[in-house]
């Protein structure tokens, strides 16, 4: 290591020797000359790395702002490694222009720089077997480059490949080296901190058995190491182990629960990977939870790609393209005037006689709390003889989307018609996706026709929404689409959206079904573990999210209690399969309170927030972000989903930050009114004359000027009184 003084003094020199060798010389002086210039910039490169990746790195951990001057001098080293590279190819300079990308990579073009680290790498890795220890640190890093973005899936697999190797190269490196026991090599730490940083990823107790056993000597680094094997170690119900660990380490239980760096896999992967490469924002550094915010990726640009086409087609060729594409898409032979059932003159058709009174009793409920819902018009003298009025307009005609891909979801018929029929809607179009033999599900048309819808549309996807927002011959246009669905129909909402011929409106994005839970330990697992698996059956992008609150720390064995329920339950479900899949994105934190709980909770502003913890009302006074909240051990979210009256329409992925459920208002617009009397021109008009003049609206100040000037400005001793005794 130089001090400040001498690595000054050795920048100058290098920077001179670089500019001497640059000089032209003859022929035969230019090999030597170009492998000192090299070696000059590989110094310096080398040197300015140290100086200020450093320091880099280590705002970026801290989560500081990064240091801006460092940035251009580290672009001066990945120069210079370049320079070196085009004068001789060494492996010293390959791995600076490396470490010069990992850098840079923190301040923007993270996935540009990446892409061409891991290629630098890729060369290298074949060669693996020489026990690199260099090439072992730098994929390492890599992953961890990677991992601190929120790119796990990327960092993972890097890990799988290298750190079998670079745990045996540790392993190595202690037999040969006497001076172990006292001192840790830098491979057992390089190989170490991976190890731990790659179980953080998975969960894997032997990678941090390894990481602890290997660094025992350094009781600073076993410390870190004891810690993160404690939190999984509790997560796991390995009781005997942890309690000799906290013994060993001196470590108390509740250092493992706190939110900012306990978070755990539920399944085997933990899920924020992106397949894509995502740019960094201008402060990349995120915490952990701002990365447990986000919610499994969605790809809607391809959905979008994807629909765009079909709702071309749909534009151009109406019901002949609804009967090729439900074709295409649902394997229906649908003609072209077997599109639409008009629902009225439509025969109830065959339902279970149970089935047909449990729906009748849900639309029931439903209908009960939205009729509850509307509200009487509005009036209000804001100054005497000035009236306001508001009243409630229905959109004359709205269309629903019922998804059918996976499911047949009758419920969310009469969730979505209920409230557009209490509005009073005249056109209430249900699209849904038909059946492979051309009809739509019987259950699903007993609700439309309970509820009140008008028309049904036999179409799905980009193409069904596509229909409602443009019109075609048999479906008529409407000018408000809601409902949830899957990526191509929630892509086609938001490109039709923005579309200016099609003038239509929607509900919310409303994607893949979600739900957070909050439990403690006073809550039965079997009810939190079915109340999660409620919503992740729905598909394999649902995601649930289940939060412990444990104070004391003292909940012996409730973690492990609860993966054996999600493995019990899980095992019996029709659906394990999806179930699974939307498990592996799924997760389970630890809080130690009530307020640690709500502020995740409305950091992630949940689709469904279920709390089963004691006193929920407690937590319902914090509740800022959430579509629906289920309180206490008795309120499955499935009787919101079905029955006990309110709306299973909600806001997905966050947008509960903004957005609420459907409801009656969302298929009314308000209109506002006012009339005016003389007096209250004479009260409001001067006023306008003075905002209008200040915004030089010369015409508006004139409406006003002009029957000022017919009426009179001065309020008559009536009007006065009149105005008095209103007041009084
Ligand atoms: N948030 C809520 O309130 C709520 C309620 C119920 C369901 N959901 C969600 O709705 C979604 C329903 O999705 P689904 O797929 O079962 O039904 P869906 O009806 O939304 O989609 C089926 C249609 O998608 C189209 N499609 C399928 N593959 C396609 C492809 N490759 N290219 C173009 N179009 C294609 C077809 O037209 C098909 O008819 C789920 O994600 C579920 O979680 C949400
Ligand atoms: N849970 C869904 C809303 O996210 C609604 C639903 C329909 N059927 C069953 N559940």
């Amino acid at each position: 290591m130089q001090d400040a003084g001498s690595s000054g003094h050795a920048e100058l020199l290098a920077r001179q020797a670089i500019r001497a060798l640059a000089a032209p010389c003859d022929a035969q002086m230019q090999h030597g000359y170009g492998a000192m210039r090299a070696a000059a910039a590989q110094f310096l490169g080398e040197l300015l790395l140290q100086q200020h990746g450093e320091s880099v790195w280590d705002a970026h951990l801290r989560q500081q702002p990064l240091p801006s001057e460092d940035r251009s001098l580290l672009l001066e080293a990945e120069q210079l490694f370049r320079q070196a590279l085009s004068l001789t190819l060494t492996r010293r300079a390959t791995l600076g222009l490396v470490q010069a990308l990992f850098q840079l990579a923190l301040f923007d073009d993270f996935g540009a720089r990446m892409s061409e680290v891991q290629s630098l790498l890729r060369e290298d890795l074949s060669k693996m077997e020489a026990l690199d220890v260099d090439i072992f640190a730098s994929q390492c890093n890599l992953a961890f480059c990677f991992q601190l973005q929120g790119y796990d899936q990327e960092a993972r697999a890097i890990y799988d490949q290298v750190l079998p190797g670079y745990c045996r190269w540790a392993d190595n490196e202690s037999k040969v080296s006497p001076a172990m026991p006292l001192s840790l090599g830098a491979s057992t730490i390089g190989a170490a901190c991976a190890a731990h940083n790659s179980a953080c990823l998975d969960g894997n107790l032997s990678k941090l058995r390894w990481a602890l056993q290997a660094t025992r000597p350094d009781r600073r680094v076993s410390t870190c190491i004891a810690t993160r094997l404690l939190q999984h170690l509790t997560i796991a119900g390995a009781e005997d182990e942890a309690q000799q660990l906290m013994e060993e380490f001196q470590l108390k239980k509740e250092e493992v629960s706190s939110i900012e760096d306990n978070f755990l896999a539920l399944w085997p992967q933990r899920p924020s990977s992106r397949s894509k490469w995502r740019r960094p924002t201008t402060n990349p550094r995120r915490s952990v939870c701002a990365e447990l915010y986000l919610r499994p990726k969605i790809d809607l640009l391809t959905a979008k790609n994807r629909a765009e086409p079909i709702i071309a087609e749909v534009r151009q060729e109406g019901d002949a393209a609804l009967a090729k594409l439900a074709k295409r898409f649902d394997g229906a032979e649908l003609s072209k005037d077997d599109l639409i059932i008009e629902v009225a003159s439509a025969p109830w058709p065959k339902v279970e006689p149970k089935v047909a009174e449990s729906l009748d009793a849900a639309y029931e409920n439903v209908r009960r709390f939205h009729a509850a819902q509307k509200k009487p018009p509005l009036r209000v003298e804001t100054m005497p003889g000035v009236e306001c009025r508001r009243i409630a307009v229905p959109i004359e005609a709205v269309g629903l989307y019922v998804p059918g891909g996976t499911a047949v979801l009758p419920s969310t018929a009469y969730m979505l018609a209920t409230p557009a029929k209490l509005a009073g809607c005249k056109e209430i179009v249900l699209a849904t996706p038909p059946r492979a033999d051309g009809s739509i599900c019987p259950e699903v048309i007993y609700a439309a026709k309970r509820a009140g819808a008008t028309k049904i549309l036999k179409a799905g996807g980009a193409q069904a929404i596509a229909a409602m927002a443009f019109g075609t011959k048999s479906c008529p246009k409407v000018h408000k689409i809601t409902g949830p669905g899957n990526q191509y129909v929630t892509a086609a909402k938001m490109m039709l959206q923005a579309n200016d011929e099609a003038a239509v409106s929607i509900d919310m994005p409303a994607g893949p079904s979600e739900q957070l839970c909050i439990f403690d330990a006073t809550s039965d697992p079997a009810f939190v573990v079915a109340d999660l698996l409620s919503q992740a059956e729905h598909g394999p992008d649902s995601q649930v999210v289940g939060v412990f609150v444990n104070p004391s720390g003292d909940a012996h064995g409730y973690m492990g209690r609860l993966r054996e329920e999600f493995e019990q339950q899980t095992s019996k479900l029709s659906r394990r399969e999806i179930t699974k899949q939307a498990l592996s994105k799924s997760f389970v934190i630890v809080v130690k309170s009530l307020d640690a709980a709500m502020s995740f909770s409305n950091g992630y502003g949940p689709e469904h927030l279920v709390v089963q913890a004691a006193n929920p009302e407690a937590y319902l006074e914090k509740v800022v972000n959430a579509g629906s909240v289920f309180m206490g051990a008795y309120a499955p979210e499935s009787c919101g989903d079905y029955a006990s009256g309110t709306n299973h329409c909600l806001p997905t992925s966050g947008y509960a930050r903004q957005f609420g459920g459907v409801s009656t208002d969302t298929y009314i617009k308000y209109v506002t009114v006012q009339k005016l009397t003389a007096a209250g021109l004479k009260r409001v008009g001067p006023h306008v004359e003075v905002i209008a003049d200040v915004e030089e609206l010369e015409a508006h100040r004139n409406a006003v000027t002009i029957r000022l000037a017919k009426i009179g400005r001065e309020l008559s001793w009536l009007d006065k009184l009149g105005a008095l005794c209103r007041f009084c």
